[in-house]
């Protein structure tokens, strides 16, 4: 469960940002939609409190982020909080295994090979796992990047744009994807795009002002 109180911020104090007080419940997905430049980035990096906020609350499950030290929110993210960035980042030196497995390192957790392969069989990349990221097109990343904010079974997978640069079928795949992990693990889910294409696919929409 994802719950937000009054949040607001600013990189520039003539240009405040007030974000509407959003709900997700677990197994739930939300939409966040908003033109270019409405802070849906801004919103889903103070979701994950990889930005602090002015005031206002984040709170994911029981826990008040707002309220951790700085040590303690990069220890709860790595546990409890799975981002699919809008541009993968990956080790581009190591291979697409241990890059899964990296998200079980920064957990502090041991490394679980057999549920990486089992997520690289669901999201079908299971004979890419021993080559490089680069060697792979911008879809298959997509999907290597749903696997890696899964792996540790996160409480709140949190996408920025998704979508963007893919085709209708593999925007269709990935959504499918997103939503079909976050059952199972039970997880809130939380997309922030401008893509027209999600509207129709998702009921809970918040639109950013
Ligand atoms: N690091 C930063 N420093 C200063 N201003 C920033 C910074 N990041 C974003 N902004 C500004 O904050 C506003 C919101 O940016 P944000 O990236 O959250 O919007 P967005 O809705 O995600 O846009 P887009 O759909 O184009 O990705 C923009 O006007 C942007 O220029």
């Amino acid at each position: 469960m994802l719950a937000t109180r009054q949040l607001t911020f600013a990189y520039d104090p003539a240009k405040p940002f007030s974000f509407p007080d959003i709900q997700c419940a677990d197994r739930e997905a939300l939409l966040i939609l908003g033109r270019s430049g409405t802070g849906k980035t801004t919103l889903l990096h103070l979701l994950a409190l990889l930005l602090q906020p002015q005031s206002g609350s984040v709170i994911i499950n029981q826990t008040d982020l707002t309220q951790l030290s700085v040590a303690e929110t990069a220890a709860f993210r790595a546990q409890h909080v799975g981002i699919v960035y809008q541009k993968p980042h990956f080790v581009s030196s190591l291979s697409v295994i241990d890059n899964l497995l990296m998200a079980n390192y920064l957990a502090n957790k041991p490394q679980n090979k057999a549920r990486a392969r089992e997520l690289a069989g669901q999201l079908g990349f299971a004979d890419y796992l021993g080559k490089k990221t680069n060697q792979m097109s911008q879809g298959e990343q997509q999907r290597v990047s749903i696997a890696r904010a899964v792996m540790n079974q996160p409480d709140v997978i949190l996408a920025d744009e998704p979508t963007s640069s893919l085709d209708d079928e593999n925007t269709a795949r990935v959504v499918s994807l997103l939503r079909q992990q976050s059952e199972q693990i039970g997880a809130s889910l939380i997309v922030v795009t401008h893509d027209q294409r999600l509207k129709d696919v998702f009921q809970n929409q918040v639109l950013l002002p």
